[in-house]
């Protein structure tokens, strides 16, 4: 399926039909849709969730969603919500990018789940996922109906096609999809490698920007809906659903994608992280990340976020009499972090692309050795340019429990805390008179 183009965004009042005359007027369901189109409403929030945060689209399709196969469990076993119940170690935790593979995987197959906290049923909480694939998916659809998915690719382009038409993606983008819409990727450049997370919670929103004013940090109209893409395709097809933190399959016999035309504010986008207007200190200090979030899932509990993804985009480091990489620092909140591309501030190595670390809630953490060395002997009559980077953190007010396989995974850094071990004791009282 070939994209269409986009809409510019985030979370508007789309309209797009692929097909000229697809959507009604005036009405949403009319007794005879255009061109013999079935009318059907997914709505992601409560019917009655106040209209701020109303989110729900009308889809004019081919066939309605009802029609498939009975569902029977679908084998993955790498890709679930299982975080367990096992004592978690404070431990700091970090990972080597997971390994491409060898045998044709497709990214529902090659999903790996590192950790998580909360629950689809509790409708709080995210699963934290790694995916490392080489091959599209072929008769194969996907939707998750625990939660919505935010993708960040590492290696390769994502073609992703969508009920409500197609992103592409490339790294340093992201896309986001919404809970229960129906999707397949191809793989563009082959063997493809990122992150997901997965996000039991409140559906991400752009953040309020308080004093910083009305313009800066991920700006609206930077974020892109694809307009309405179908395929009306007949065949012997699987439909792969995440519901409970279980995967199933039915089959399904015909194309999912055959939305000819939508309307409303429940749909995909993409944006690229290099939009990202990034704001900090132009006096002293390292200003906390939160001056770097792109979109955050709000708690019950004001300000307190189920999940905040934000990112170290590149920047200048211009603050005086100021240890300018991020400080040592403890946290209430908990901290999954990847790297996109480039190195990151805080370590001088050990964190590559494609990698991951776990700080947990008050597990101590910071800046490496080296990089502690460096940063407190720079020149800051200089300003540092912190170029070719893209970090980023899934943050969380809940601690992310790491997953078995994560912690028992080859790629697992188990020497990750000798990086802050040559941190020696510097202290000495000085000597009296
Ligand atoms: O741990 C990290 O590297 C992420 C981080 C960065 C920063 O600049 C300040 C706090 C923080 O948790
Ligand atoms: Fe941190």
């Amino acid at each position: 399926m070939q994209s269409n183009g986009y809409q510019s965004g985030f979370a508007n009042e789309f309209a797009t039909e692929a097909l000229a005359g697809t959507l009604p007027e005036g009405r949403n369901s009319p007794q005879r849709v255009a061109h013999g189109l079935y009318a059907e409403q997914l709505s992601g929030t409560a019917f009655t969730a106040p209209r701020h945060a109303n989110r729900r689209s009308w889809l004019y399709r081919i066939r309605p969603a009802a029609m498939h196969g009975t569902f029977a469990p679908f084998v993955q076993p790498k890709f679930h919500n299982d975080f367990g119940s096992a004592p978690v170690s404070p431990d700091q935790l970090r990972w080597s990018p997971l390994p491409l593979p060898d045998a044709p995987t497709d990214f529902v197959d090659g999903l790996f789940t590192m950790a998580g906290n909360g629950s689809a049923a509790a409708q709080s909480g995210i699963g934290i996922h790694l995916y490392a694939a080489n091959r599209d998916m072929q008769g194969r659809y996907f939707y998750d109906a625990d939660g919505e998915l935010l993708i960040v690719p590492q290696q390769g382009r994502l073609h992703i096609e969508t009920e409500l038409g197609v992103l592409n993606i490339e790294p340093q983008e992201i896309a986001l999809i919404p809970r229960g819409i129906r999707f397949r990727v191809a793989l563009p450049d082959g063997a493809s490698r990122g992150y997901v997370c997965e996000n039991f919670g409140a559906m991400l929103k752009l953040p309020d920007l308080g004093p910083i004013g009305s313009n800066g940090l991920a700006n609206p109209r930077d974020f892109l809906t694809p307009n309405a893409a179908f395929e009306d395709v007949d065949g012997v097809f699987e439909l792969v659903a995440k519901f409970q933190g279980h995967l199933w399959r039915a089959d399904i016999g015909h194309s999912p994608l055959d939305v000819v035309g939508w309307h409303g504010n429940y749909a995909p986008c993409r944006y690229d992280l290099r939009r990202f207007n990034t704001i900090g200190s132009i006096s002293y200090d390292h200003p906390d990340p939160s001056i770097f979030l792109v979109l955050h899932s709000p708690s019950d509990s004001e300000g307190v976020s189920n999940m905040d993804f934000v990112i170290f985009p590149p920047r200048w480091l211009v603050a005086q009499d100021t240890f300018r990489p991020p400080w040592f620092h403890r946290n209430i909140a908990s901290e999954f972090m990847g790297l996109v591309h480039g190195a990151y501030d805080a370590k001088a190595e050990g964190f590559v692309p494609g990698g991951a670390s776990l700080h947990n809630s008050m597990s101590g953490h910071g800046p490496d050795a080296a990089t502690f060395e460096k940063a407190s002997a720079a020149d800051l009559s200089r300003a540092d340019v912190i170029k070719d980077t893209m970090a980023f953190m899934f943050e969380s007010r809940a601690v992310l429990r790491p997953t078995k396989q994560a912690l028992d995974a080859a790629h697992r850094q188990r020497d990750y805390q000798a990086c802050w071990q040559g941190l020696h004791k510097r202290f000495s009282v000085p000597s009296a008179g």
